[in-house]
Parts: structure tokens; C-alpha cells; sequence
């Protein structure tokens, strides 16, 4: 599948996940006595440089195209190193590390370090993702918005809806408007709103929590604020070139994210933001 180096993490319990050092990636994730929770499509290109499509990217320092950046930012394309990897008692654990370098320098000019954590065990699965300011004391402070872009795999788009929406504002990037979400629960594959790409301000640590049929997947969160929903649908899907004609109808997209106000570091300071899934 892919020709950069992978990490497998496996716990006692049989949980595991794939990690791509490629983008920091996580590409695959099996709880414990279950199938694949996530959606890699098959006809990503693992290339070095480019996105892959599906799993968990990691977007970083800029969300989307709200900036001057490569859409999402540079996080995903770069090659991240492995800091340690364990198979703990009941879990296991990988701590993965991106640092400025001289290409991140040419197009963001700041002092970083940025930490991914990826732990499984059981149903659960926990994806950290701090950012520290490395820079010396008198450097200008650093800004940025994040995302942890996660695909869940589903069955069939129709049967799927997100539910801890209810009362928040959201801007609808298809139609370039905001909006009130006024019930609770988010239907996807209804007419009219496949094609969905919201963006949920102020979500902070409420959990959502992602229904098909008898499958539930509870999606928690820290230290992100908003939180971003997103299918292509299927004329947008068509036009991705890393994506089956199908794939739209495979996956849902649901996104810790800091996006409507970006988080600031001065030197020295640290943000940790954190996304757990839990199948029940
Ligand atoms: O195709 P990509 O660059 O991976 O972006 C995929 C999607 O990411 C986010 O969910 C954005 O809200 C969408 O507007 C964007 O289309």
C-alpha cells in the first residue's frame, strides 16, 4: 500500500492501529474484536508530498484554504519522525514528531515542535496532538488553526446521523453562509445536505456522537473548539481524483478543529488538543 514507513501499534487486547509517518498519518484503526472504523480510500497515492485521503490527516497550521498556506498546511505532506512506540498493559502507544526545518521556515517563519500521540486500547481510540513554540523569548508569537480531519468509515451514508449539534451556529462553506443547527440530530444522506461541509463553532467538549443502525461512535474532544462535518457527496466526490465515484457514500468525515479562533503561542508556550473515539 504505502512506501513510507508505517507504524503498527498493537495492544494487549488486540486493539490496533496503522500509523503512516508520512503526514503523521493514522491510516487504519480496529478496535478490539471489531472491524475497520476508519475510511482509507483505495485509490490514495502514498506519494511524498501529497495528501492521503482518508484516515486521520492532521491539518496544521492553517485549516482549509483560510490563509496563505498549501490547503490544510503542511503537517499532512511532511515526513514526521517516531519518537517511541509501546505496548503497554492494556494499551499501546506511539509518540510521533514534526519540527520547523528549513522548508517549513520558507512559507511559515516560526520556531515549533509538534507532538502526535496515538493511543488504542479496547474500543477506544485517543489522538493528541500537541504544539509547542520553540523559539527564543523575543520571537513574535505564532498563530494557527488545526484540524484533526478524521474520515469514519460507514455503511451507507443514508443510515448515518450525528447527534450533540443542537443550538450551535455553523458556517456552511457549500453555500457560504452561516446558519443555526436547531435539532439535535444531523442527517446526512437526506437530500440537500449531502455535498456537506460545516464548519460548528464553540462545540468545545461536548461529545458527538455518530449513529448507523446499531453502531454508535461517541467522538469526544479537548482543547479543540469547533468541530467540522464533511462529505463531498457524490458530484464533488467525482471530482477528487484520489477518490472512488462510490467512496462519498462510504465515509464521514468529523473533525476536531480550531478554526474560528486561531490559537496563539508565545515562545515557550504549549497548546494540546485532543480527539477520542469510543465505539460502543
Ligand atoms: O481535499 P482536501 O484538501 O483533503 O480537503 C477536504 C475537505 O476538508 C475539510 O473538511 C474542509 O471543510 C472541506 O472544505 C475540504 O473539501
Amino acid at each position: 500500500m504505502s512506501s513510507s514507513p508505517l507504524v503498527d501499534l498493537v495492544a494487549p487486547d488486540g486493539a490496533r492501529v496503522q500509523i503512516s509517518l508520512q503526514g503523521g498519518h493514522l491510516l487504519s484503526w480496529k478496535p478490539a474484536g471489531a472491524p475497520e472504523q476508519l475510511y482509507l480510500s483505495p485509490r490514495s497515492e502514498f506519494t511524498p508530498g501529497k495528501a492521503i485521503r482518508g484516515g486521520v490527516p492532521v491539518c496544521f497550521p492553517q485549516f482549509a484554504e483560510r490563509g496563505t498556506l498549501p490547503k490544510h498546511g503542511f503537517a499532512r505532506t511532511a515526513l514526521w519522525e517516531l519518537v517511541s512506540q509501546d505496548q503497554g498493559k492494556d494499551d499501546a502507544l506511539a509518540v510521533l514528531r514534526l519540527k520547523d526545518s528549513e522548508a517549513t521556515r520558507a512559507i511559515w517563519p516560526h520556531a515549533f515542535e509538534l507532538e502526535l500521540s496515538v493511543r488504542v486500547s479496547g474500543r477506544t481510540l485517543d489522538i493528541e496532538l500537541a504544539c509547542e513554540h520553540t523559539g527564543q523569548p523575543d520571537d513574535a508569537p505564532l498563530q494557527f488553526t488545526t484540524a484533526l480531519h478524521t474520515y469514519l468509515r460507514v455503511g451507507d451514508l443514508d443510515a448515518v446521523s450525528v447527534e450533540g449539534l443542537a443550538g450551535l451556529r455553523y458556517f456552511d462553506s457549500v453555500k457560504q453562509t452561516e446558519a443555526l443547527q436547531r435539532m439535535d440530530l444531523l442527517l446526512t444522506g437526506e437530500k440537500g445536505v449531502l455535498d456537506l461541509d460545516r464548519i460548528y463553532f464553540g462545540v468545545k467538549e461536548r461529545p458527538l456522537v455518530v449513529t448507523e443502525d446499531r453502531r454508535q461512535v461517541v467522538f469526544a474532544h479537548q482543547g479543540f473548539d469547533d468541530a467540522v462535518v464533511w462529505n463531498p457527496g457524490p458530484e464533488r466526490c467525482a471530482q477528487l481524483a484520489d477518490m472512488p465515484a462510490e467512496g462519498w457514500s462510504e465515509m464521514l468525515c468529523v473533525e476536531a478543529a480550531n478554526v474560528g479562533r486561531p490559537i496563539e503561542l508565545q515562545p515557550g508556550e504549549s497548546w494540546v488538543g485532543r480527539q477520542s473515539l469510543q465505539l460502543l
